[in-house]
């Protein structure tokens, strides 16, 4: 299959940071892609500048519906969000004082299916956002306040707002990062199931390497704003360059 996104030759600077340095990526359709590396070796920078968040300095980076973005042709997030690409923050990005349901319907509102001030503008829409909710496992606490959820349940909740907009690409920042155990095993199990019974692509940033080799089918590693090597869980697990990169960080 074909890539459904791809990076060539990105590079963004803050001042004098070289967040990211000529680095490229390719995600394949239907593939569950991992992009790991050291602290500070560039990997949100890239996904923010994938979903608009940051404008890049130099090369492309191609979204699907054959939209090329560029230093000169920026694009906003909203415009990304509508090519079918989701994505989910390092700290999520909930309400806090919102119920869990009531994030559910500020989300369906987003998507531009209801009004926030309204009530549920149809049965249908409140029977999908209760039906991810169960997806998740958070159906019993959709009347909880969802700052009142566990950090882990708030990863879940996170994860059914963006699969009420229908993505075809989500992207994961450390979706196993501060949860426990048992909570990191239900998220994998989730992530598997929307891969293969909806066919889902995934990109996922995470530094559990047990979680992210168990699940990518493909592995990019990142090192000073740069990609340096990439493969299959095991080809990159024995690769010098990688270990070099983590013990020398
Ligand atoms: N808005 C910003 N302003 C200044 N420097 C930034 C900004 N965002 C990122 N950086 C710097 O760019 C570099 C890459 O950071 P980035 O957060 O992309 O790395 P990362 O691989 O995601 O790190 P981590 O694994 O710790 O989350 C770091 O040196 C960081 O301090």
């Amino acid at each position: 299959m074909g890539n459904v996104l791809e990076v060539f030759d990105v590079s963004k600077s803050f001042g004098g940071i070289h967040a990211l340095e000529g680095c490229s990526l390719q995600v394949e359709q239907g593939s569950i892609t991992g992009l790991i590396g050291p602290n500070g070796s560039g990997k949100t920078t890239l996904f923010n500048a994938i979903t608009g968040y940051e404008r890049i300095d130099a090369g492309s980076i191609h979204l699907p519906g054959e939209i090329i973005v560029t230093k000169d042709r920026p694009i906003a997030p909203d415009k990304v969000f509508r090519t079918g690409l989701g994505r989910t923050f390092q700290l999520t990005r909930i309400f806090p004082r919102l119920s869990v349901i009531e994030n559910m319907h500020v989300a369906t509102q987003r998507k531009g299916l209801g009004s926030f001030f309204s009530r549920w503008s149809t049965g249908q829409e409140q029977r999908r956002a209760v039906e991810l909710l169960h997806f998740v496992g958070l159906d019993d606490l959709q009347e909880h306040l969802a700052g009142e959820l566990s950090y882990g349940q708030r990863k879940l909740l996170e994860f059914a707002l963006i699969l009420i907009a229908d993505p075809k690409i989500i992207l994961l920042d450390e979706p196993a990062g501060g949860v426990n155990p048992s909570m990191i095993n239900h998220i994998g199990e989730r992530i598997r199931v929307l891969n293969q019974e909806q066919g889902i692509t995934f990109l996922i940033v995470e530094h559990n390497m047990e979680f992210v080799m168990g699940i990518c089918d493909k592995i990019t590693v990142f090192h000073r704003g740069t990609n340096i090597a990439e493969g299959s869980p095991g080809e990159v697990r024995n690769n010098p360059a990688v270990l070099e990169a983590y013990l020398g960080d």
